[in-house]
């Protein structure tokens, strides 16, 4: 039975990884307010659209202290930020919908999602993903490091320096892949399982552009930031 050991540098650059992920969480008072009271589908959105776009600005944070992503062309940051945004937003949600949350907010938080002017047909591929999210119980190092590896995909639109991204990748998979060994002795597959989540938040990319073209239909206002990081508008 090979011996699994993380080193000193893997260990620091997943301290590196996790407290960036855990410094830049959701503010909890905007994922509240989607508890409270009755909302109409309007105010839905509007709440939707302040999370999304608080979660851009998070992920900007985190993504400057992944190690090595700023000494990567400038242009090439952008295209990394931009290709990921999407799906390192269903992710975020699937993690904050899959968290323990007190008895009966999780069925709250699926109605007022399902009631916010999203399409019926793009509502079973998000929750199926939330749940297939949820059922794998990943621990914070594990989630944080599955958000540094989708936004170090090195085939995003527009990347030139594509090797540069691959190294960067490759050393989280790295980590990532000895971590889920030593959480999960018991299940060998589970490292693959986590990377097969990754493909399928690919397929969420297509679904959200049709989402958005259904919303710019009626009318829908996003923020600046959201056009920005989206390319709509
Ligand atoms: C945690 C944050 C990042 N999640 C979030 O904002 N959600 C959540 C969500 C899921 C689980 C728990 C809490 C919230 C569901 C949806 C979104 C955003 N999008 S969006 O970005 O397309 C959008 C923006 C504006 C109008 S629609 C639509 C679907």
């Amino acid at each position: 039975k090979e011996k699994i050991e993380i080193t000193k540098e893997q260990q620091a650059l997943m301290k590196i990884i996790l407290d960036a992920y855990n410094r830049h969480q959701i503010p909890q008072d905007v994922a509240k307010k989607l508890l409270q009271d009755q909302y109409s589908a309007e105010e839905n959105f509007l709440l939707l659209t302040e999370m999304a776009t608080s979660q851009v600005q998070v992920l900007v944070e985190f993504t400057k202290n992944i190690p090595g992503f700023l000494s990567l062309d400038h242009e090439d940051q952008i295209a990394l930020l931009k290709g990921s945004a999407v799906e390192a937003m269903f992710l975020r949600s699937a993690q904050v919908f899959s968290r323990k949350m007190p008895k009966g907010h999780t069925e709250v938080l699926e109605a007022r999602i399902r009631k916010s002017g999203i399409s019926e047909e793009f509502m079973t591929p998000m929750f199926n993903f939330y749940k297939s999210i949820g059922e794998l119980h990943m621990v914070q190092e594990e989630q944080a490091l599955l958000t540094a590896i989708t936004i170090l995909t090195p085939d995003r639109p527009h990347v030139k320096d594509q090797h540069a991204v691959e190294r960067l990748q490759e050393s989280m998979l790295d980590v990532l892949r000895k971590l889920c060994a030593l959480q999960h002795p018991q299940e060998p597959q589970y490292f693959a399982r986590l990377l097969g989540r990754l493909t399928e938040l690919r397929t969420l990319n297509h679904y959200h552009t049709e989402m958005l073209t259904s919303w710019r239909m009626n009318d829908h206002k996003f923020t600046p930031l959201l056009c920005e990081i989206w390319d709509v508008q």
